[in-house]
């Protein structure tokens, strides 16, 4: 049944405007188109396609990634792309790539930690892609603790260059994007040594790669880390090692917005602060907040979908089953990671304004909400990323057998996000940022000076006042607890920018009702879940849980209708999603019956290896057999 709309059924008992909402989950009207027409773009252009993936071998999977950026390059410049519309034609071309870190982590690096100098002279190559760079900060032996990084970037008066070194195997370079096979320059971070005195940990600019013929230059040992989790997926991503033997580079190489070193081998400090140093990291953790509400947007959709083709059980006098999706349980898992999704969406953009907000600050020289800053992108970062990777295999879970298919997009999904977990900050290291900044704000709450911004609320909470404890004394003893306060922190800022989106105006017929029935259960799903916590502190009574478990039964009977809308308001193309399960027309069965016959194991009948290992077997020939 082609071109028939199997879901229409459930798009007709929508109850609101779902144009408008595409517009609200966007961004703004202008968001909107250019998403709409960059995703049909990629969703129509053959060379994009991505449905292969997963039974490519690493070589060919890896050479395809490169002929993608390289065709997805060419796209951008023949079709004269903005900036903004480059950005959206690689999200929608959807495999990770070294264009990732060169966009994503050396470009942002370079602005935000490179004089004014070396920006201009680098950011146009980067731009024009003449140079391509990765982040190499993460070593064999250390990740988390940056400050622990053993590279070391020694400063030579005589020749006023930096002899870059990994005294150690467990200094080598180990996990940058894009270093493996590709990158012709990294941001590497180095323990800078000037005159005999260490002096922290610092960027440098360093060519890897000759420009001529790819071979790696003189005092470099590169090449990539092996495979990574599930087939397909991140395997498109060349992630490396890279050990250097005193390798030199001229001295204005070292990123030197922060700190200096001059020719005469004297070290100087900027009145900007050292954390400024980690710049790109407060970046990149605020893109992957946003990043998540798309992934976990993208499970929900196809769950969803699913669920609502899906029929299980039911059947009265011959008719059809029940679909999965009016199951109370199915609901009560499925419909507070869609809530979760629009909550993500909402706080990633204020999270940017955050961003654009303390960048604006900090080019004025005013520092003071940087640690505000670094504690809400570390936290956000991992409260999101954790939801999100485990929302998408609960998606998988939701959709039954099928969902373990390739071909319904989650297995694939999850092997791609769940590093998310770990990168750009391990999420418990993070969490542990979080709590320091709390447990500080809260040594300070009887001084003069006041919380303001998101911890604002902490004077409001009156036996936190009672507490003097030092930061520092019992932190280390009380850290699993206090990682729990910190992932509380950050969910009160979840609920609170949602209800803050609610309090601007929203335009489209029954869009704002939809929203806060969303906020309601995104809210009343953690009091749910947390209950315990709730009740032993005496927040909330045992009368006030069970009115919020009967609100929340009766907000899910809410959005049931609405379910299938909410989630085409994303405005995925069946390109984006990859999966079968969720396609928009719902046609589930005849596609999945066709994708199997497309399998390479099909390609014969009788399978290869018969002859040899099958049919001895079955002969009991097998003692006399080949093997
Ligand atoms: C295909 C999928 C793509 C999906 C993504 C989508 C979009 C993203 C776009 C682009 C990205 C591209 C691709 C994505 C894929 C992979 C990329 C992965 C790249 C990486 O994976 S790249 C390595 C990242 N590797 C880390 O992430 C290490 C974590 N480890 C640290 O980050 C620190 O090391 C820390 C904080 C744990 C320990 O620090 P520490 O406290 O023990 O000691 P330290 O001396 O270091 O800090 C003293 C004072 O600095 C403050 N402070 C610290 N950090 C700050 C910051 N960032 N900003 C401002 N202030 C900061 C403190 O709050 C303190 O402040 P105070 O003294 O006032 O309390
Ligand atoms: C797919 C992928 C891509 C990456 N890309 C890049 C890249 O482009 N560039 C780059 O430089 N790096 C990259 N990385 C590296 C990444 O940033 C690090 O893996 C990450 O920062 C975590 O550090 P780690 O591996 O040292 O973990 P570890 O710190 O060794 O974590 C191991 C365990 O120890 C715990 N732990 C660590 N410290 C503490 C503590 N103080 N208190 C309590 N518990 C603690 C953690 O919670 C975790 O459970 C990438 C990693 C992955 C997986």
């Amino acid at each position: 049944m082609e071109g028939v709309d199997h879901l229409a059924h459930e798009r007709n008992k929508s109850e609101f405007d779902v144009d408008a909402m595409k517009i609200v989950w966007a961004g703004s009207p202008h968001a909107f188109v250019v998403s709409d027409r960059i995703s049909k773009l990629v969703a129509s252009d053959p060379g994009f396609r991505k449905d292969n993936r997963s039974t490519l071998s690493r070589k060919e999977l890896f050479k395809n990634t490169l002929r993608k950026a390289a065709y997805a390059w060419k796209t951008i410049i023949d079709l004269h792309l903005s900036e903004e519309e480059a950005a959206k034609l690689r999200f929608y071309v959807d495999e990770p790539a070294f264009t990732d870190v060169h966009w994503g982590m050396f470009i942002p690096a370079i602005k935000g930690q490179g004089t004014e100098e070396q920006q201009q002279k680098w950011l146009p190559l980067a731009y024009k892609m003449q140079i391509i760079g990765c982040y190499a900060q993460t070593e064999l032996g250390h990740g988390s603790n940056v400050q622990g990084l053993e590279t070391t970037a020694t400063f030579d008066p005589q020749t006023d260059e930096f002899i870059i070194h990994s005294p150690t195997l467990t200094s080598s370079k180990w996990w940058p994007g894009g270093l493996g096979k590709v990158a012709t320059h990294a941001i590497a971070y180095a323990l800078l040594i000037v005159g005999g005195r260490e002096q922290g940990v610092h960027g440098f600019i360093v060519q890897l790669r000759s420009l001529e013929d790819h071979s790696p230059l003189p005092g470099m040992t590169v090449g990539d880390i092996g495979m990574k989790f599930g087939n397909g997926a991140y395997n498109a991503m060349d992630n490396g090692v890279l050990r250097f033997d005193h390798v030199r580079i001229p001295r204005n190489q070292m990123l030197m917005r922060v700190s200096q070193v001059t020719c005469e081998g004297k070290y100087k400090q900027s009145d900007v602060p050292r954390q400024l140093v980690y710049g790109a990291m407060l970046y990149v953790r605020q893109t992957i907040v946003a990043d998540a509400s798309c992934a976990l947007s993208r499970a929900v959709c196809i769950a969803t979908r699913y669920s609502a083709v899906r029929r299980q059980f039911g059947s009265q006098n011959g008719g059809p089953e029940t679909q999965v999706i009016d199951y109370k349980t199915q609901q009560s898992r499925l419909f507070p990671l869609l809530a979760s999704a629009y909550a993500f969406r909402f706080v990633g953009e204020w999270l940017k304004w955050l961003y654009a907000d303390v960048t604006q600050r900090l080019q004025a020289n005013d520092f003071s909400t940087l640690p505000e800053a670094h504690a809400c992108t570390a936290g956000l970062k991992s409260l999101t990323t954790t939801a999100t990777a485990d929302g998408i295999e609960e998606c998988r879970k939701l959709c039954g057998g099928h969902g373990y298919l390739c071909s319904s997009g989650l297995p694939e999904l999850f092997a791609v996000y769940v590093p998310a977990c770990t990168y750009e900050g391990e999420n418990t290291v993070l969490l542990l940022q979080v709590a320091r900044f709390l447990m500080k704000t809260v040594s300070q709450l009887g001084s003069s000076k006041k919380p303001v911004g998101t911890i604002a609320y902490m004077t409001r909470v009156e036996h936190l006042m009672q507490c003097r404890c030092g930061v520092q004394r019992g932190f280390a003893e009380l850290s699993a607890d206090l990682v729990e306060a910190a992932v509380a922190h950050c969910q009160l800022l979840v609920v609170s920018k949602f209800i803050e989106k609610l309090q601007q105006e929203i335009p489209g017929k029954g869009v704002k009702q939809q929203l806060e029935v969303l906020c309601n259960i995104y809210a009343l799903f953690l009091l749910h879940k947390h209950q315990g916590d709730f009740l032993s502190t005496g927040c909330i009574t045992p009368k006030h849980a069970a009115l919020a478990n009967d609100e929340l039964r009766s907000l899910y009977s809410q959005v049931r209708p609405n379910a299938i809308a909410l989630v085409d308001a994303f405005n995925y193309t069946d390109h984006y999603l990859g999966s079968i399960l969720g396609c928009y027309d719902g046609n589930v069965y005849p596609k999945l019956y066709e994708a199997a016959w497309k399998d390479p194991l099909n390609e014969s009948v009788v399978p290869d290896g018969y002859h040899q290992y099958i049919r001895p077997l079955l002969k009991q020939e097998i003692r006399t057999a080949r093997l």
